[in-house]
């Protein structure tokens, strides 16, 4: 059976999976591909070190292994297979990448590594169309990637071993095999969980999509596929390839909702596909009747926060409407009206006991959480509303265009301004930060630094975060006079605290404190390019040769700008700066060996090294 149509696009061709690998057989077979095995000779030996991501290593790897078993085939027969499939799978933790374990004792390293964290596994794929003319081989190769996060538990010495002694760890790249007793390691994936076990099929049928059925570009406005199109969809696609009806109707109406930018929500004009009419009436717009109501939801989370409510029901709850109205000195129906609407939005449970939070509630919006995000829910309330109230004036009078429609940082400007709104901008930052700080303080091995500077690092949740990374390292957050002042309210004890001092000055006028690693996180993106470039070249003037900068700013490759959230923020603090372009900066700053990574789903990282001036 092929289910997915464009699988059977390859069916009468001749196609040779250039790969070892059991599992990549076994998955595409079981997806209804039929292939020949010719592994390939190519030696994983590419300099790691000159890839600026970790996956266009595994990229190249694959199409090298693809082009070898290529090349070899032709020699051999003067006749090239039609597709070959190449493969390369590799486990990222921190900048270090891993593949296959060359013995018990790499394997036991490699596990030590994962152990009780988060690491990342990318499968590069390499599809190479070849064409054989006048005895010369000619190629054409497409090649993408899959990404996958996978968290291991906390796992016992003997554990390890035990699983290493069982021979499981040794063909599989980062020491561990998902699909067998590798699983019992796992905490949580994210992402697609073939593409761990060394075939992403999803993305592989969604690559054979783009290949064999591109759209035609008066279509283009109406087709729009980030998922693997519907059968039906297909096979109209089909029908148009050879001259049939027009497929853009249908394609709308399939299951193919999703946005072509990669957010996953529904696309604000794509019908519900149950109620798409069949008698020509329009369907239903589900999304765009969201997209009008979306900032009365936002509304009502801010006015619920405001209230402490999920405070109050955290501590106390359930609780029946009256009560809470009683508690929060409020008008009993206004209350019980807020609290229906907050038990639609899933933030609140009602049974006949009351009123209680929801898991989320409790760990994102209630205070004094480890997790919460009750700063940002209040700042903003209290800033980012007002300033998006201003967005049509905006667009049509043309503010200051290099910070965004907007003209204004969401940030700027407030620090001077109250002791609260200080406050309020210290709370959404911490707020923030506690979500991303690991994540940026183990995208890189930082070890060899033994001093680092945080430059605007406000409350210093990044600072504790490398500090208790590095059992080494002294931190400086370095920070406006008005925030460091107020930065001792949001210190928890612990020893790495010792190891963390606050300097209050303004990184465009003071001297920078001595450090080995300068860091800046979430700071680029908020200043227009000429006092970025004022401040990347007092850094570079203070930091020694050999010694580093981290920049942490928002994810922004290209699929990922085009998408929601990085949007709706580029209207009030400018559009993101890429990876490339944030490597190419800091080149431009004298700094070299510049290396990018992700930083969980929010953030990229680079870091570089002052060269010698
Ligand atoms: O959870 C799992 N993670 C990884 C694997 C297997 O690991 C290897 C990865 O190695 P590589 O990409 O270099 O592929 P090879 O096996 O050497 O085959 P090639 O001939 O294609 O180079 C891969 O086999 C994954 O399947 C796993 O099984 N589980």
């Amino acid at each position: 059976m092929v289910l997915c149509p464009v699988i059977g696009k390859l069916q009468h061709k001749h196609v040779v999976l250039a790969s070892a690998s059991p599992r990549r057989q076994e998955i595409l077979s079981n997806a209804g591909l039929r292939f020949e095995v010719v592994p390939s000779r190519f030696k994983e030996k590419l300099r790691k070190a000159s890839f600026a991501t970790p996956y266009a290593y595994a990229m190249e790897t694959a199409k090298q292994k693809a082009l070898e078993v290529a090349s070899r085939m032709h020699q051999k027969d003067l006749r090239a297979p039609d597709v070959v499939i190449g493969a390369d799978t590799i486990v990222v933790v921190g900048a270090v990448i891993l593949e296959k374990p060359v013995d018990k004792q790499d394997a036991y390293r490699m596990l030590s590594r994962l152990n009780g964290k988060e690491h990342s596994v990318f499968t590069g794929v390499a599809i190479v169309h070849c064409c054989s003319k006048d005895g010369r081989l000619d190629t054409e190769v497409s090649e993408f990637y899959e990404e996958t996060t996978v968290k291991f538990s906390e796992l016992s010495e003997e554990l390890l071993w035990e699983y290493i002694n069982s021979g499981e760890p040794m063909d599989k790249a980062g020491g561990y095999g998902i699909q067998a007793q590798g699983g019992m390691l796992v905490e949580y994936v994210h992402g697609d969980f073939l593409n761990v076990v060394g075939f992403p099929l999803n993305h592989f049928c969604k690559e054979l999509a783009r290949l064999y059925y591109p759209p035609r570009p008066e279509d283009l406005h109406r087709v729009r596929h980030a998922s693997i199109p519907a059968v039906d969809t297909f096979e109209n696609l089909s029908d148009m390839e050879a001259g049939g009806s027009d497929p853009g109707q249908s394609a709308e109406g399939g299951r193919g909702g999703q946005q072509a930018d990669g957010d996953r929500s529904q696309a604000p004009g794509a019908p519900d596909a149950a109620l798409n009419g069949a008698d020509g009436r329009p369907p239903l717009p589900a999304g765009l009747l969201e997209l009008m109501d979306g900032f009365k939801a936002s509304k009502v989370l801010f006015t619920a926060c405001k209230l402490k409510l999920f405070d109050m029901l955290k501590d106390q709850g359930p609780l029946k409407a009256v009560d809470i109205a009683r508690k929060l000195n409020a008008c009993a129906g206004g209350t019980e009206w807020l609290l229906d609407v907050c038990v639609a939005l899933g933030l609140l449970e009602k049974t006949h006991r009351g009123y209680s939070n929801t898991e989320v509630a409790t760990l994102h919006l209630a205070s004094d959480g480890e997790h919460s995000l009750q700063g940002l829910a209040e700042y903003n309330d209290a800033h980012v509303w007002g300033v998006f109230t201003r967005l049509g004036p905006a667009v049509q009078e043309g503010a200051d265009q290099t910070r965004g429609a907007l003209g204004v940082m969401e940030e700027e400007g407030h620090l001077s301004q109250s002791r609260e709104m200080t406050l309020q901008f210290m709370r959404a930052m911490h707020s923030l930060s506690k979500l991303t700080a690991h994540h940026v303080a183990t995208a890189f091995d930082l070890s060899r630094f033994t001093s680092a500077c945080d430059l605007g690092g406000c409350t210093g949740i990044l600072a504790r975060e490398l500090a208790q990374e590095y059992p080494r390292l002294q931190v400086t957050v370095f920070d406006l006079p008005e925030v460091t002042e107020l930065s001792g309210g949001f210190q928890r004890g612990g020893r790495q605290t010792e190891r963390i001092r606050f300097v209050p000055g303004d990184f465009f006028k003071d001297n920078l404190p001595e450090a080995d690693l300068y860091v800046l996180s979430r700071i680029l993106q908020d200043w227009p390019d000429d006092k970025l470039h004022k401040l990347l070249s007092r850094i570079s003037s203070s930091c020694k040769p050999g010694g580093g900068l981290l920049v942490a700013e928002a994810a922004a490759e290209e699929k990922e700008r085009a998408s929601r959230r990085p949007r709706l923020r580029a209207l009030s603090a400018g559009q993101p700066r890429s990876p490339d372009e944030h490597r190419w900066l800091l080149q431009r700053h004298g700094f070299q060996d510049v290396r990018v990574a992700r930083a969980g789903d929010l953030l990229h990282v680079v870091l570089g090294t002052r060269a010698v001036p």
